[in-house]
């Protein structure tokens, strides 16, 4: 009877039917379970998210940009960890997947505590000093199109969203890859970079996230 759905819609129908509203980890392992049992899809997983746990933990981030909302998965696991009076950002450039993620939100009660913004980073970066008057971003989690990262990142720089201490997490620079990013973040003097091995969302894949910290 979901048949003529997407995939995203099918994980939200599967999560407002079992998973606690208002209970984000109940969320969280919701959509876990539809992906490693139903239909794979591309959210970052509990493996990979297990290290972005530690590095928002290890952060303490007060404002937080995420490149590709997707489901809005790593956005929950973000959102949950986050103190009183952070903001979350997040963009997403399908309009339909967005109104997902904000569905997802409600049912894990953590609407109020994320901004969703619908258009695609390139467009969106610049305007984000003047929209939402934050300055820079303590963390940024970039898990959208691969050829997007290393742009996006240099807007990011000319902007000036980024601080001395200001921490990129990038998913999937194995796989599927970001060779061009990862070649930056690795040889620029502007980055202390360090590669996290972790296998690919419910497949038996090696991936990795690399975390790099911008020098100023
Ligand atoms: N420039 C952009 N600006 C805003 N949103 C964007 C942009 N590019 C893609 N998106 C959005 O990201 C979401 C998710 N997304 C991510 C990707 C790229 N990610 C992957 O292709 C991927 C692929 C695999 N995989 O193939 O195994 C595993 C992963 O973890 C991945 O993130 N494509 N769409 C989608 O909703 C899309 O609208
Ligand atoms: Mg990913």
């Amino acid at each position: 009877f979901l048949s003529g759905t997407t995939r995203p819609v099918r994980i939200l129908k599967y999560v407002q039917r079992c998973a606690n509203s208002g209970d984000v980890l109940s969320v969280i392992s919701a959509i876990d379970a539809y992906c490693s049992k139903v239909e794979w899809a591309m959210n970052v997983g509990d493996e990979k998210g297990a290290i972005l746990d530690a590095v928002v933990l290890e952060t303490r981030p007060r404002y937080v940009l995420e490149l590709g909302t997707y489901c809005g998965y790593s956005t929950l696991r973000i959102a949950h960890l986050l103190a009183p009076g952070a903001r979350l950002i997040t963009l997403e450039m399908n309009p339909h997947y967005a109104q997902v993620a904000i569905e997802m939100f409600r049912h894990a009660g953590l609407d109020a505590q994320v901004e969703l913004l619908v258009g695609s980073s390139s467009a969106l970066i610049p305007q984000l000093r003047k929209k939402l008057d934050i300055e820079k971003f303590d963390l940024v989690f970039i898990d959208h199109w691969k050829v997007s990262y290393l742009p996006d990142t240099k807007l990011l720089e000319e902007c000036g969203l980024l601080k001395a201490g200001s921490v990129l997490l990038a998913d999937n620079v194995t796989c599927p890859g970001a060779p061009d990013y990862l070649q930056y973040v690795r040889n620029s003097p502007r980055y202390q970079s360090q590669y996290f091995p972790a296998r690919l969302e419910y497949l038996q894949v090696e991936d990795g996230v690399e975390k790099s910290v911008f020098l100023g």
